[in-house]
């Protein structure tokens, strides 16, 4: 398939109640998508499913060029095929530099054991100087993480993401609590990852979403309302009465 991701007709039922309804999405491997909706539309349980924190009842959820089924894999071994997600709040370590942290993050080695003996080497040190460059941290790398504004935390927490080399990163809500300084760079830094990367960004702030200039999907009951570009959705008279109009 062309796409990285294939979503099709995806539900979910929680007591009785149909959060996510035969939802399809899919996503190319250098694509920036924003995804909207009312509360309750159906966001975090869609990113649950692709994260296999949730299973669907129904549907297929198809990864990469061999077609992987992502629903027959746990959420560990879907995070090393190569999908990402950033929470709404940063959940760095507060105590660590910039450089631990993202020193932390690298793929290495994982087993317990060897996690204890293993030293990062040079080629290690420059993966972290760029990680931090990519993320507009390139100056910081020696400041506690803690000391970091909260703009600079998320971008941390993007390069921390980064650094296990994914091939589609999930965004919740990226410009909360943001400058509109931050909004700006954060802006560049999706777009620019984009060009390499499959980037679902979820997000309320529709000013965020028009700068990032990308295809946006609207959901609403756990379906796909409308699709196109952000002109073509809200000029949508559906979108209007349950999302725009409120
Ligand atoms: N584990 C669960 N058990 C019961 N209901 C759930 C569960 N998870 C989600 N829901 C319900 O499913 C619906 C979709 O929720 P979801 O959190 O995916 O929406 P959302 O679009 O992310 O909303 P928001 O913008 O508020 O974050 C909501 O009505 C929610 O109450």
């Amino acid at each position: 398939m062309t796409e990285l991701l294939e979503v099709s007709g995806i539900s979910v039922t929680f007591d009785g109640f149909r959060a996510i309804n035969n939802l399809s999405f899919s996503i190319g491997p250098a694509e920036l998508r924003a995804v909207i909706g009312p509360n309750g539309a159906g966001k975090t349980t869609f990113m649950d499913i692709v994260t296999g924190k949730t299973r669907p009842d129904e549907g297929r959820v198809l990864w990469g060029e061999r077609s992987i089924d992502l629903l027959k894999l746990d959420e560990a071994q879907i995070a090393r095929q190569g999908i990402g997600r950033k929470f709404q709040r940063p959940t760095v370590f507060e105590d660590q530099t910039v450089a631990e942290n993202l020193m932390m993050a690298l793929k290495a080695p994982r087993s317990p054991w060897r996690v204890l003996v293993w030293k990062p080497k040079a080629a290690d040190h420059a993966r972290v100087a760029a990680l931090a460059a990519q993320v507009g941290l390139g100056e910081a790398l020696a400041r506690k993480s803690g000391e970091l504004s909260h703009g600079q935390k998320q971008w941390l927490e993007i390069g921390m993401l980064l650094a296990q080399e994914p091939r589609l990163l999930l965004v919740d809500e990226p410009a909360a609590g943001m400058t509109l300084a931050e909004r700006e760079q954060t802006t560049a830094l999706l777009v620019e990852l984009a060009k390499t990367h499959a980037v679902v960004v979820v997000e309320h702030d529709m000013d965020f979403v028009r700068r990032l200039n990308c295809k946006v999907t609207v959901l609403h009951e756990g379906a796909v309302l409308a699709e196109g570009s952000l002109d073509h959705v809200t000029a949508n008279q559906q979108v209007i009465d349950v999302y725009l109009g409120r």
